[in-house]
Parts: structure tokens; sequence; C-alpha cells
């Protein structure tokens, strides 16, 4: 379990504070995949390295499994940090040593006996998939199998939390799929905590149970999965969504939108689907109950964690007052549907 409480820290820049973290608050459950995504420069790095005190934050506190890093001396510290593993975009693996001894490296500065090394080393490797190649070198692995040795690695002293800084990043698209199915795997084998950083949706849609957005160093919206993909509150999030589910409004409804309703208009608007609604039933309904008739423009559907999830375009035809009502009633009784402007 990852407790993050208050975090904030700042650089400083030749003469000028930036603050990289404002009072990130984060509860990461045991055995959740819990990912965060933001922007470039939203201080995603910074905030996963806070996490083991690669960075210490200025103020805030990290708590492992109940321990509080940041009270701990050095030396505790240390032994602490065996209890979490990271991985990282480029592997960092140690190019002179054979997959098998950079796996056994930090078993060896645990001090652990040779024997010992050996079977945990050959476990490992059965557990990511590459027995068989032992005693290749970095050089001559492809970039999945070097993340697979970094995994087995940060997997070495048994920790019960997993960081990982942008792990599938510098991977072509099934590599990716192939490392974040060993993540899960993993996670579910081992009941791992697992905290990841991403830009990428597709990473969050594909194995996470929770997710976090944060924005110029602050955390601006959090929950399970379903939630955040069905219901987001935040324009950053909806963005992010938009993006994992490449679906925008086409470009010739975009060019001729008006603020302004003139009569005869038709509005056009966004709707994120919630997954426990009757979709069609409500949009049908509007044409009864307010005299608005209803056309998609655009679609896309698609799974997350136990649910659907998708944004649909409409086009709704119909008096002002009557399309004002139709909105009010969709996002009381359904989800919220944003009105985008006016077209002809
Ligand atoms: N050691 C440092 N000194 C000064 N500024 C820093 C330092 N580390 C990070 N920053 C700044 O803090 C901000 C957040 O950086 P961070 O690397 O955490 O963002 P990020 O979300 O991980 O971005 P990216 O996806 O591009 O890696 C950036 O503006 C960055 O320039």
């Amino acid at each position: 379990m990852i407790e993050i409480k208050h975090i904030s820290k700042t650089f400083q820049v030749k003469e000028q504070e930036f603050k990289a973290l404002d009072d990130v608050s984060l509860h990461i459950p045991l055995g959740h995949i819990y990912g965060v995504i933001g922007v470039s420069g939203a201080g995603k790095s910074t905030l996963i390295r806070c996490v083991n005190l690669l960075e210490r934050p200025d103020t805030g506190h990290v708590m492992i499994d109940g321990v509080d890093l940041t009270q701990l001396s050095n030396a505790k510290l240390v032994e602490e940090r065996r209890k979490i593993g990271m991985i990282f975009q480029h592997f960092n693996l140690l190019s002179s040593r054979t997959v098998a001894q950079n796996i056994a490296f930090p078993l060896e500065l645990g001090g652990i006996p040779k024997a010992e090394i050996q079977q945990r080393v050959t476990e490992l490797l059965a557990l990511v998939g590459l027995s068989d190649r032992s005693d290749a070198y970095p050089a001559n692995l492809s970039g999945g199998q070097k993340q697979r040795v970094a995994i087995a690695r940060a997997l070495a002293n048994k920790p019960s939390v997993l960081l990982c800084d942008e792990a599938t990043s510098a991977l072509d698209p099934g590599t990716t799929k192939s490392i974040l199915t060993l993540l899960k795997d993993i996670n579910e084998k081992l009941n791992l905590t697992i905290l990841l950083i991403t830009h990428e949706m597709e990473v969050i849609k594909s194995i996470c149970t929770d997710v976090a957005v944060i924005h110029q160093g602050r955390l601006i919206e959090n929950g399970p999965v379903e939630a955040i993909f069905t219901a987001p509150k935040t324009a950053i999030a909806r963005g992010f969504i938009e993006s994992s589910l490449n679906i925008e409004l086409p470009l010739a409804y975009q060019s001729r939108l008006q603020a302004q309703y003139t009569s005869g208009d038709s509005a056009v608007m966004q709707l994120f689907l919630a997954d426990d609604a009757h979709h069609f039933t409500f949009i049908s309904s509007l044409k009864e109950q307010f005299q608005v008739d209803v056309d998609i423009i655009s679609a896309q559907v698609d799974y997350v964690g136990k649910v659907n999830f998708g944004i649909l375009y409409l086009l709704l035809k119909g008096e002002k007052d009557a399309l004002d009502k139709a909105q009010a009633f969709f996002t009381q009784n359904y989800s919220k549907i944003d009105l985008l402007g006016y077209v002809r």
C-alpha cells in the first residue's frame, strides 16, 4: 500500500522557483494498479521519484506499508527501499553484465548467499519468460526483452510495490502490449501494488484499476478507471479520453460551429457514455418529451475495467427552449452532455 500525503516539491531554476508538485495526495491500496497520467512537464516523474525519495519532497509524507519514508535515517531508508522496485523507460541495465547477472545485482548488494541468488534468478527468469536468455548481454536483446530483465531485477528483493516510470514509452505497440500483460500477470500472481506514470491513455485503459490526472503539478482528478472514463470532470481528463478513442468532432462541423443560436439551427453536443444507462432509450425519449430530433454525428465505444465507455457527438434539432430543456434533462437523468455550439 502506498500513501502519498500532501507532497510538494519546488525546484530552483536559476533565480526562479518552479513548483513541480503542489500538495499532491494519493492513496494506492494493496494490489491496485494505479496510473498517473499527464502531459509532458505535468510533474509525473517528479511524483514517482518522490515515492521512493530519489527526489525528496519539500513537504508531505510518503508511507509504504505504513512506514513513513520521509522520517527515516539514511540507513533505514536504504533498507525500506528494498520493498520498492522500480523500472524505467530506458531500462537502465548494466551493459557489462549478462541478463542473469543484472537480475542478481540487487541480491548481491543485499549480501544474499550465492546459492540462494542462483535459485531466485532462475525463478525470476521463468516469471518474465527469459529462461533461455540468461547468458545474453543487454546489447543483444530487443527492447521488450530488456524491459523484462529490468522487471525481473526490480522484483529480485520481493518488493511489495513496483514503480513504473514510462515503462513502455520506448516500445512498439506489440511489445508494449506484452509488457503490460506481464505487469498485470505479476500484479495478480504476487498481489503487487503498482504505481505507473504514463502520457498514454492506452496504458491506463489496458491494465489500471485507478487513474489520477496530474496537471501543472496538481492532482486534478482521480478515481477508479470506470468512474473517470465514463464521467470525467475536467477538460484535461476528457481530452485524454478523446485521444484514447481517436475521436473528435469532424472538421466539417468544427468549422461551422456558432456560439449563438439562430432559429432553425441544430445544437452539436458531446456525450460521455455512462455504462449503466440505456443510451438509445434516453436519446429516443428526447423526441417524445421535448420534440427534439437527434442524429448521431460520430461515435466511439470501448471497454475499460468492467464497463463500456465512449463518446457520442450528437446533432439535436429543435427550438432553443426545447434544446435547453433536453440538455438539462439528459444531464440530470443520465450523464453530462455538453453543448459545443450550433450549426445551420
Ligand atoms: N531537477 C530539476 N530541476 C529543475 N526543474 C526540474 C527538475 N526536475 C523537473 N523539473 C521541472 O519540473 C516540471 C515537471 O517535470 P517532470 O519531469 O516531473 O514532468 P513529467 O510530467 O514527468 O514530464 P515528461 O513526461 O516530459 O517527463 C518540469 O517543468 C521540469 O522542467
